[in-house]
């Protein structure tokens, strides 16, 4: 539903002094100017480089027909370009101050029967169906949102985002890159390709923020290796947890490692071997350990150290642990693509 425009007063960045200076475009209130506080702890910085906003627009290719999400439409300056090319925009932002303002532009446009908005955590919110996704996210959660985009159950075409720049090298490099190859690389590399579109400058936001932005083209791959994408992921998590420096041969030695592995793959997270017959337990564990040692070597995996590794070693890792039978996920449970606000991705 569309509210009425509500005066909000608090800090008013010293260069920005209302609404309608942010959006050049006479979109204030009319008697009174609105001044917004914009929350660092939101990520909210309103984009207002025009010229980044066409590329970023051109660059996302949407047909009339399409349904486009966008998280995070802040004030609405790249929503107002979306409706315009759309059939449907479905926004979902978390503060409903920016509804507030968001939905009295798209009014004063006529334009609001193209516009769906959910106020909402995007993180928390299930997604509709969408074609694409075009959006300035705000940074805090780029890792969990765009792993649940390329692993969550709505097929797409592309999402273009306006991402941190560090970030946003983390999705383009290679195993062995100095640009940090880890567990989101590895786990959005398997199932989509990336783009780089342009590196941003941090003028080019209200407020500015500290660090400097790229926009990206994520395009989710037409085929993905046949693998259980459940599996993949907590193997990855094990791979690129904090030790990922280690190499495999020391890295799947860790005690804590191994009773985690031994529980999952004996499917009880109950089992300890402390409980029952204790010397059984001990030797069971140790026994799988060796298991496990013996797959890393017969692999020729010991010296190597996963950030080095292509995404074809990673899977044949894998699949070598899982013939032994040694698995990475609770299989029926604790389902790893439930769960999208990780922080270690
Ligand atoms: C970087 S600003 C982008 C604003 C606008 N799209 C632009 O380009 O000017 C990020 C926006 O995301 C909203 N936001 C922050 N966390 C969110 C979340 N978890 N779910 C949905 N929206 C969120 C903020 O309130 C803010 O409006």
């Amino acid at each position: 539903m569309l509210g009425a425009s509500r005066r909000v007063v608090g800090f008013i960045p010293r260069r920005l002094r209302s609404v309608r200076q942010l959006h050049g475009d006479g979109d204030g209130d009319g008697d009174g100017e609105e001044a917004l506080r914009f929350y660092k702890s939101r990520g909210q910085h309103i984009f207002i480089n025009p010229r980044i906003l066409d590329t970023i627009f051109r660059r996302s290719a949407i047909n009339p027909t399409d349904t486009v999400l966008e998280i995070g439409p802040g004030t609405g300056n790249l929503t107002l370009k979306l409706l315009e090319a759309a059939h449907k925009v479905v926004a979902i932002e978390i503060d409903h101050r920016m509804v507030q303002v968001l939905e009295k532009r798209v009014l004063q446009r006529g334009l609001q029967d193209k516009l769906r908005v959910i106020e909402r955590d995007a993180m928390r919110a299930p997604f509709p169906r969408f074609d694409l996704v075009v959006a300035n996210i705000p940074y805090r959660i780029s890792s969990p949102l765009v792993i649940k985009l390329v692993y969550g159950a709505t097929p797409f075409r592309s999402a273009t985002l306006l991402l941190q720049k560090e970030f946003a090298r983390r999705l383009l490099t290679c195993p062995g890159d100095s640009g940090g190859f880890n567990r989101l690389s590895a786990n959005v590399k398997l199932v989509a390709d990336v783009e780089l579109v342009m590196d941003v400058s941090k003028r080019d936001f209200l407020p500015s923020p500290k660090v400097d932005s790229s926009v990206v083209i994520i395009r989710p791959k037409p085929q993905i290796p046949n693998v259980d994408l459940h599996e993949w992921r907590a193997f990855t998590r094990t791979c690129f947890s904090s030790n990922r420096n280690k190499t495999l041969g020391a890295l799947f030695k860790l005690k804590g490692k191994v009773f985690e592995l031994f529980k999952i793959s004996n499917g009880n997270d109950e089992c300890s071997p402390h409980k029952g017959d204790e010397a059984q337990d001990e030797r069971g564990l140790a026994l799988f350990k060796e298991k496990i040692i013996g797959v890393v070597t017969s692999g020729g995996f010991e010296d190597k150290r996963p950030a080095k590794l292509s995404l074809q070693e990673l899977l044949h890792l894998l699949s070598l642990f899982n013939q032994a039978g040694i698995y990475f996920n609770h299989r029926g449970r604790h389902k790893i693509e439930d769960t999208f606000d990780t922080d270690d991705e």
